[in-house]
């Protein structure tokens, strides 16, 4: 993780200004080296999955691989695919202490989404599911290839918004983001290698409250 300043902030976290969202990205929270090891851990070490959804009654395979960790008791629902949670492994929690200790909040779970190539993609959502609160903080973690996040305002349609991120950087989506935003992880015409991203999240509604 990178050096903090006398008031406990990482340096180069940068705030992405964009209305009805609460963005900041820290486009080095890992120093490449260290990035470098924890995507070659999390590609070797993650039981992937290509898991099912159904959208609009049609079952169609994921176009990226999947793996959701978290506490025992933080079950996660979405597009008709429930989740249970894998055992956090040691090198996710030091993960997640050393962001909730950005973030000063707490996380139960995180959902990693491997995208092999330039062909997988994710399409235009919003963590907005009941279980993750009014105002989810969602940290999003990514390792690999750069690709293209893009967010788009859900109905002011002139506001949109594209940003590269980068091996080892970190997004923190907050606030009322999920509520008025859309984003997603387009395919791209030119090849691309892997990337593994992360979220960080709370689910509220599981059996004991988080730690
Ligand atoms: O891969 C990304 O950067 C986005 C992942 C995402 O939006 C999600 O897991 O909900
Ligand atoms: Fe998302």
């Amino acid at each position: 993780m990178q050096q903090t300043n006398l008031f406990g902030e990482i340096e180069n976290g940068q705030s992405i200004s964009l209305p009805d969202a609460d963005l900041r990205y820290f486009s080095q929270y890992y120093q490449s080296d260290e990035a470098d090891q924890l995507f070659e851990y999390l590609k070797a070490g993650t039981p992937w999955r290509q898991d099912s959804i159904r959208i609009a009654g049609i079952e169609r395979q994921q176009p990226r691989l999947s793996a959701w960790y978290g506490d025992s008791d933080a079950e996660y629902t979405y597009s008709g695919l429930h989740l249970v949670p894998l055992p956090w492994s040691q090198q996710l929690l030091a993960i997640k202490s050393a962001l909730e200790t950005t973030c000063a909040c707490h996380f139960n779970s995180v959902l990693l989404n491997y995208y092999r190539d330039q062909q997988d993609s994710m399409g235009w959502h919003s963590d907005d599911e009941a279980e993750l609160g009014a105002m989810p903080v969602i940290a999003s973690l990514t390792f690999g290839a750069d690709r293209e996040f893009a967010l788009k305002h859900k109905t002011r349609k002139e506001l949109r918004y594209k940003i590269r991120l980068k091996h080892g950087s970190l997004l923190i989506m907050q606030g009322t983001t999920q509520a008025h935003w859309l984003h997603a992880i387009a395919k791209e015409k030119d090849a691309v290698g892997p990337r593994i991203n992360l979220t960080f999240r709370r689910i509220f509604g599981s059996r004991s409250p988080a730690k």
